[in-house]
Formats: C-alpha cells, structure tokens, sequence
C-alpha cells in the first residue's frame, strides 16, 4: 500500500470529480452534454488510475463509485427491485483477454467460457415491469437504486408491448433494455428541429434520453423511439432460463424486441471475433452503437462472480474508437457546391475520430454556426459518423480563448467574386454568379442545354465534363464557338456526331423567351415560373430591368424567387454571358408584357398579409399567390402597417405579435372568404 496522497494529487483527485460531476449533471440530468463521451472517458480513466495507486482517497461519493445521475424532480421516484448497475470498459483487446483471465482465475477453471454477446446500443436504460403479463411500471436507471418513474412515456413507444404475448409469465418479470433512436429518425428530427427552431440533438443517445426525460407524455409520442430487451432484472420466481442466451429467445417469443444480432461465442477469441465482425457491419446498422458488450452466458456463474460498486463483474462492454472527439478550429474557409451554395468549412487540429484522422469538418450553414455559436479558436466537438462527412457538432464554451473571432460569411463568392445572397427564410447562402461561376460551371451547363431548356440534343452531362475539364467551355456561350473539327478529337466522338452536335446546336440558337429564362438556371425558377416570367414581361430586358415588386406581381413569384431573379441579373457577370449568347445568335420571339389588371381586378390593392402556420386546404406559396393575384402585398414580417395576419395551424411568434400590435388575426375561413371575392366585405376578424 502507497503512503499518505501528497497534496498535489488530492487536488488533482478532487479537481476530478468536481469535473466529472458538472459533466454528469449535464449529461444524466439534462441530457446535454458539453464533452464528448471520449473525453469524459479520459477524465474518468485518469481519476480511476489515481484512485487505484492511492485507494484511501476513494469515497462512495467518488464518479468512479457511482452509477448515473441524480432522477430529474417532477417525475415520482421508482424504488428498483434490484439495483441497475453500469458495465466496465474495454478499450484494447487485451483488456478483453485480462477479462477473461480474471473470470477464469475467480471461478478457478480452465475451461473455456461461454459468452452471451450483442451491440451496445447507444441510448438509455429502462426497466419494465410486467405483472402477469401487464406493463405496470418503466423506470430509467437513475443513480441506479432510485429512477425516475415514466410509466406514460414508456406506454406511448410501439416498440414495447403493454401485453406479454403467449402465456405462462411469471408473476413479477423486470425486462431491462435500452431505448434508442435510429440513426435516421434522428436525423429527421433533427432537420425539423431545424426548421421550426425546435431543440437540436447533439447526438442519437441524447435525443432519446431527451425524448424518453419529457414532463409531458404527448412530446414522447410524437418522438420515433425505439426499444431492445437486452436481459432481466427481478424475476419471481427464480430465472427464465439457465443462460442469458436462452432468456433472450424467452423474452423474444413473449413480444420483446431483442436485438437481432445477439450470439453466443466461445471465450475471449470468440469476443474479438464479434468485435471485429460488428463494427464492419456498424455503419449500417440502423441504430447507433458505441461498442460491443459480453456477458459470461450461464446465469450460474453470473450469480458466482457477483458484483463490484458500480457494476457486474461478469460483463464488460468493449467499445470502439469515438465518433466524437474534440479539437481545435484554427480557421474557417467557404466553400462553393456545384448549386451556388456557400459553406462554411472548418479547418481543425487534426483529430483521430470515427476511425480516421480529420482536418476539415462541415459547419452546414450560418445557421448552425449561430445557433451552436462557434467561432475562431474555438474548442469543438467534432463529429463522424459512419461515412457522413465529419461535422462540428458543438463548442466547449469553457475553453474558448479571449481573441476567439466571429465567423463571418463573405459578401462575395470566393470562387468568381459575384455576390452572395441569402433569401429571408432559408439558411443557405448562395453565389448569384450562376452562369459564369466556375464552380458551378458544369451544372450550368448541363442545364441550359437539358432537354426542357435549349435542349442541345447530343450534348449528354459526360460530354459537358470533357468539354469543361479540357478548358473547351468555359461559360455557356463557349459552347457555340465549338466547331466539329475540336468536337471530333474528343473521347468517343466520331465525325458523324460532331457534325450532329454543331448542327444541333445551330437549331438551338431559335429558342422561345420561357425556354431561354429556365436556362439561365436562377435559382427557384423552374419551367412554370420562367413561363409566367415570359408571359408577364414579354422580354428579356423588360425582366432584367424589373425590381423584386415588379416581379412579385407576376403569379407564382414570391419574395424568395424575386430576389433569386433580381439577384441574379444584377451579377455583372451573369449579363455579360446572355450579352454573349446573343450575340452568337441565341433568339426568341418577343411581345408587349402583358396589360396591367385594372384595379376591378385588383380589389385588396394596398392591403398586406402575412401568412403563418399551416393551412389544410393549401400551401402558404399557393396562398400568397393568390392573395397577390388579388393586388395585395404578402410580407414576411408583421408590422403595424399589417392589414392582418392569417394564421393556420401551430402558428407561433408572428400570431403573438400580431395580438400584441392590435392587427387582426384571420383564420383559415376567413382567407377562404378574402380569397373567394366578396371584394370589399372582408372585414378581417369577422
Ligand atoms: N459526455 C459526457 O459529458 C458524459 C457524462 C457522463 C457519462 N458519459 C458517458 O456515459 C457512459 C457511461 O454511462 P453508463 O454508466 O451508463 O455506462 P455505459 O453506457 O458505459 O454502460 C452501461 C449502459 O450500457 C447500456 N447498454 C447498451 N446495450 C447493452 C447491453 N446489450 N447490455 C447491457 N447494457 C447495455 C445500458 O444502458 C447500460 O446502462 C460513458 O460512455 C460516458 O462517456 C458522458
Ligand atoms: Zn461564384
């Protein structure tokens, strides 16, 4: 045994645990956590490495004794039969062989053990009680002697029967088990959360814990959780079966979900074995897991090997390299996608994580960067799962540096210098430079010569990448200074074709002004828009010349696509190309736009609507369409100069300020009633 702890490492023990405490807090209670599981992992190790060489600092109080968290108040206590303890870890395989050893050594054998084996599900432990068959209690494990009662919660998941099938249960049966989220369930919820400023998940564990953790049994509902029976706690009377194998298969035919790549291997090889064989197939199982556990199979020597504090000795989970880890952000660039669309890219320390090293990770969109609120210096949590592109998925607030900086997106593309644009409502920036970016150089040119656009029959998407990458074409109008003699030196062009293509693209030049507007390829603007464009401008230049009230008067056009359209015409650049394509003789037919309605048509001229929430009988755009079809102006924000705001369903903040500024409220009937003529009576509110 070592001498008295020297003060130093007294310090460094209790720095430990106040850490692990704090980090405890936030992942057990509040199911946000500020590290990733690898990094608590380290502080733990460390703390549980000093507490082996000095054991007279240990305490009972210490993370290193303890099982989970404290239950969240607001939930009734759930007293458990038998205590729901953690599970040891492995990290390296000969842990795993040390394992085996040691339980070999304990129950004095040379024989080779058996092992019940399955994935370790990442997502959180309940306890379900069933009474002759009858679901009468869920409980999540809480500090592991005391949980917090979520009977409701547990009764709204599908994947958990409230009836035992077949017959013969025991009286009093506690199935334990892991609720999870599949990996893309949670990523749909979390694109909604997104979308309608919901919470975010950092992760499948979290969301579920999050999920499973609700006051209100309606929001675990609508939540996609899903559950696997992994074993049994108290059982009266006696036990299922002789091995944890055979009580699976039990559970199996009575409804439980158990997972469907459970075994039973043979000693520690057989361990390895399935280790490997798992996390090949670990991306694409539809959950996810962070390790693998192995369970000694015969109950026997279970009950022999018993316990230690905080969990069993005759099961450790194996688990593999982290999907998070955490790193530095040095700098952030901007990257331009084939569509215009400018990401933020974050230039890290290089990091092992997921199984490989990385030194980029996505940041989606400003957006995300405001909401996780990343910047410069940062310390963050980098994520890669699976084969997705690793992304920043979070800050550790507490080490950001003073001269941390702002991630600022640029006013102009990177790549071509046209301005960056970003409409009122969407979360992705975009160059406007369509035609003449040469990042999106190849998209544009495989649309504007697309069937449905001047449709250049010949001129296949292969074709349009040779022609790029040997520098033949850089903008669309290049397209037509090709003659047959270069277009027959490429791969698998013959004479004949080359001929072809020149020839068709002869007959392309004659085109119609709708046809000619969808090529350009502005952003939202497709065949029906560009048609309505045409019709209601008549000419290019009338279009061009056009502000974004000018073109929201034409059906269709939107505050979103007016300032796509203006956008994309005040690119210099973007003029210079159609300059050039007519000039190599690309022509349509014009006419006079279209006669302005006279106000008879134009009965809610000068009123203002914004539209909110959901409507049954058609789409917001349809909506505003219509209301603008009818003169009026359709705005994105409320102000008092609102004439009234039409809420549909689960409409939110812009429903509260119009009841805070006095404007009126309209529900659907009443759009219905605006909508359906009575030009004047509409007294909104009515
Ligand atoms: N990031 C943080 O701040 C933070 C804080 C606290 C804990 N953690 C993480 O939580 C984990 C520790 O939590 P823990 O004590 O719940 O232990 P654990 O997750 O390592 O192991 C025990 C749990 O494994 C689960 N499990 C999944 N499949 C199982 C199976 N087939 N058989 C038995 N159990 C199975 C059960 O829920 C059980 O409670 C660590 O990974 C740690 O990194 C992270
Ligand atoms: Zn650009």
């Amino acid at each position: 045994m070592n001498d008295a702890a020297p003060e130093a490492v007294r310090e460094k023990v209790e720095a430990l645990r106040s850490q692990l405490d704090h980090h405890d807090y936030r992942y057990y209670v509040l199911d946000d956590p500020e590290i990733p599981d690898a990094a608590y992992d380290r502080l733990l190790r460390e703390l549980q490495d000093l507490e082996a060489e000095y054991p007279e600092l240990v305490t009972p109080e210490s993370p290193t004794q303890r099982v989970g968290g404290r239950p969240l108040e607001g939930f009734p206590e759930a007293r458990h039969l038998l205590p729901m303890l953690s599970l040891d870890n492995a990290f390296e395989e000969a842990e795993v062989l040390a394992f085996d050893q040691r339980l070999r050594e304990r129950l004095d054998t040379h024989d080779t053990l058996a092992y019940a084996v399955e994935p370790k599900l990442d997502g959180l432990a309940v306890s379900l009680l069933y009474e002759n068959g009858q679901l009468v209690r869920g409980a999540t494990r809480g500090d592991g002697t005391t949980g917090e009662d979520i009977t409701s919660n547990i009764r709204t998941i599908r994947a958990i029967p409230l009836r035992l099938q077949g017959a013969h249960h025991p009286p009093r049966l506690e199935v334990r088990g892991e609720v999870y989220m599949e990996k893309a369930r949670f990523e749909t919820l979390n694109a909604r959360a997104r979308e309608d400023g919901g919470k975010v998940f950092v992760n499948p564990r979290n969301a579920a814990a999050g999920s499973l953790r609700q006051l209100d049994p309606r929001v675990t509902a609508e939540r996609p959780l899903s559950f696997f029976a992994y074993g049994v706690g108290y059982v009266e009377t006696g036990n299922l079966a002789d091995t944890q194998g055979e009580t699976l298969d039990q559970l199996a035919r009575w409804g439980l979900r158990v997972c469907p790549e459970r075994d039973v291997v043979s000693g520690a090889e057989g361990c390895l074995a399935y280790y490997r064989r798992i996390c090949q197939a670990r991306d694409e199982l539809p959950y996810e897991i962070d390790g693998v556990v192995y369970k000694v199979n015969s109950l026997r020597l279970q009950q022999e090997l018993g316990f230690v504090s905080r969990a069993p000795r005759w099961a450790i989970a194996h688990k593999y390299p982290a999907q998070e880890q955490i790193t530095v952000l040095k700098e952030v660039e901007f990257q331009v996608g084939r569509t215009g669309a400018v990401t933020p890219v974050a230039r890290l320390e290089p990091v092992f994580v997921g199984g490989v090293t990385v030194s980029n990770a996505t940041l989606h969109n400003m957006d995300e960067v405001l909401r996780k609120d990343v910047r410069i210096g940062d310390t963050v949590i980098v994520r890669r799962a699976g084969d997705v592109i690793p992304e920043v998925a979070g800050v550790v607030k507490d080490l950001r540096p003073e001269d941390a900086r702002a991630i600022v997106m640029p006013e102009t593309c990177p790549v071509c210098g046209s301005s960056v644009v970003r409409p009122e409502g969407e979360a992705v920036s975009r160059c406007s430079g369509g035609l003449y970016c040469a990042a999106q150089r190849r998209e544009a040119i495989k649309h504007f010569a697309s069937r449905r656009a001047l449709d250049v029959e010949g001129l296949g998407d292969k074709l349009v990448e040779q022609l790029v990458d040997r520098g033949l074409v850089e903008h669309v109008d290049d397209l037509y200074a090709l003659d047959s003699a270069t277009l027959a030196g490429l791969e698998r062009m013959g004479e004949k074709s080359a001929a072809n293509l020149v020839a068709a693209l002869e007959k392309s030049k004659h085109t119609t002004l709708d046809r000619f507007i969808f090529a350009l390829g502005i952003r939202e603007v497709g065949e029906a828009t560009a048609r309505g464009l045409a019709a209601h401008f008549g000419s290019l230049d009338a279009l061009m010349a056009a502000d974004a009230d000018a073109l929201m008067q034409v059906p269709d056009v939107g505050p979103k696509v007016a300032e796509h359209v203006s956008a994309f015409f005040a690119q210099p650049h973007n003029r210079e190309v159609i300059q050039a394509l007519r000039e190599a003789g690309v022509r349509w037919e014009e006419h006079e736009p279209a006669a302005r309605p006279s106000d008879e048509d134009q009965p809610l001229a000068g009123c203002t609507y914004v539209l909110t929430g959901t409507l049954s009988s058609m789409t917001r755009d349809e909506a505003g369409a219509r209301l603008r079809a009818l003169g009026a102006k359709v705005s994105g924000s409320v102000s008092k100069k609102t004439t009234a705001v039409v809420a549909g369903d689960a409409a939110g903040s812009k429903r509260d300020k119009a009841e805070q500024l006095g404007v009126p409220v309209l529900d659907e009937r009443a759009l219905m009633e605006l909508l359906g003529g009575s030009a004047t009576g509409a007294e909104p509110g009515d």
